[in-house]
């Protein structure tokens, strides 16, 4: 257990109104106030900056889903981040981070000039690393992506991307994709709210932040079917995931396909062909796609796709590190911290089962970040008669 960081001061001051909890956390020349405020009856979370050095108040933009705006407590875990945990709502759902200086909130201050913060909801586990397939339109991704669902249906999510094309006959929106207006879907696009996107046969694609996480929050491997130039994006975004490539047996075959599915007009046809030159050529740039996979026999390039993922199994699912009853209503407040551990303590002092009136958080390995999940916390309880992780499953 290391040392309490000497720069890192809290001070939770409680004013006037018992509806006004605030905490102020001072980082550097600022100060950070969060508090919940009760306006029209709707409580909410206001942060207020004091820039020390000007001595004005800044009121930031904030980015991101916000917790539920109970009563809470914070520490400054590091010079990027804020811990906020809320009381009176589920183990689950307590912990959060406000995000203050991390490469997204810097990226989002330079983008909009603007003071900005962001939150994002700290998960516990790890997830097993999605799944990204590309290749050309017309080689079978969607028919093996349906037959893994199929077959694995607790196992596997699909990303639902969001696109300006129109809807196919039988596509449903929100189950293929999200059919998006071009102008709502760049602004989201310039909002941070995109993993990836791209122009592909003369229309926007992109993958939602949300419609990967919500996959990964149902305890789900997330399955992305995406271009070549939104693999290349993911490999250079923070998500750790696999990248498969899914080639023709020859031009010509994969020319039939396109043209038997019959869902596009001749001149869509000639510009997917034209486009699978292009993709079929950046299938081997270095570094891009962890496997190649060959799509002659339908039955048997789907097994060879299953081995491939099961090459990667190595992390286990992730409901193995969630405290047990960890839907319960929980009552904890911070205690202190260490260079990777916070201590959050019951204030009613009650054991709540399967829990403890004692709990270390682990912050070491953390991924993730705003707008979507901090995801690999670890909880563990450190009762001083049962310090034998007893309510981990
Ligand atoms: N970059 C990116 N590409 C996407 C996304 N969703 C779909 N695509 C790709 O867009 C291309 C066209 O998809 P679609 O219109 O469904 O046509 P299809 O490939 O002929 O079935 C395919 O290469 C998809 O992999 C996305 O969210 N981002
Ligand atoms: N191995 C295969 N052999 C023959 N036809 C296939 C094979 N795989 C897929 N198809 C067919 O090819 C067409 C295109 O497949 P699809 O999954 O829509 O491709 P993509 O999603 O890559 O655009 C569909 O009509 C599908 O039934």
């Amino acid at each position: 257990m290391g040392e309490e960081a000497p720069e890192f001061r809290v001070d939770p001051i409680t004013l006037g109104s018992k509806d006004c909890q605030q905490n102020a956390i001072v980082v550097g020349d600022k100060t950070y106030v969060i508090g919940r405020t009760d306006d029209d009856s709707k409580s909410s979370f206001g942060i207020k900056i004091l820039d020390k050095l000007t001595q004005t108040w800044i009121v930031p933009t904030v980015l991101g889903a916000q917790p539920p705006s109970k009563s809470h407590s914070a520490i400054l875990i590091n010079e990027e981040k804020i811990l906020v945990v809320e009381k009176g709502v589920s183990l689950n759902d307590s912990i959060w981070f406000l995000e203050i200086d991390t490469p997204f909130v810097k990226q989002q201050r330079k983008i909009k000039g603007l003071e900005v913060v962001s939150w994002s909801k700290g998960v516990l586990g790890v997830a097993q690393k999605p799944v990204v397939i590309s290749g050309p339109s017309g080689v079978g991704k969607g028919t093996l992506i349906a037959k893994l669902m199929k077959e694995y249906p607790s196992k596997f999510g699909f990303s639902v991307s969001h696109t300006t094309r129109s809807p196919r006959v039988k596509e449903i929106d929100g189950v293929h994709y999200h059919f998006a207006g071009r102008s709502k879907m760049e602004q989201d696009i310039s909002e941070g709210e995109f993993l990836e996107f791209a122009h592909v046969h003369g229309n926007l694609y992109g993958t939602s932040i949300e419609a990967v996480e919500s996959v990964t929050d149902e305890g789900k491997r997330c399955i992305l079917d995406i271009d070549v130039q939104g693999a290349r994006s993911v490999r250079a975004s923070s998500l750790e995931a696999i990248f498969i490539f899914v080639c023709p047996p020859s031009f010509e075959e994969l020319e039939k396909r396109l043209r038997a599915r019959g869902t596009e007009t001749e001149e869509q046809i000639q510009k997917r062909l034209r486009n699978a030159r292009a993709e079929l050529d950046q299938s081997n740039s270095p570094g891009l796609f962890d496997h190649l996979l060959v799509n002659d026999n339908l039955e048997a390039c789907y097994e060879n796709l299953k081995k491939m993922l099961s090459l990667d199994d190595d992390h286990k699912d992730s409901d193995g590190c969630f405290i047990e009853d960890g839907k319960a209503t929980a009552c904890y407040s911070i205690l202190s911290k260490t260079e990777s551990e916070v201590f959050l303590q019951s204030e009613t002092g009650e054991v709540v089962k399967g829990a403890a009136s004692l709990l270390a958080v682990d912050l070491s390995s953390l991924t993730g970040g705003a707008p979507g999940r901090t995801r690999g916390l670890k909880i563990h309880s450190i009762n001083s008669i049962d310090n034998d992780l007893k309510g981990i499953r």
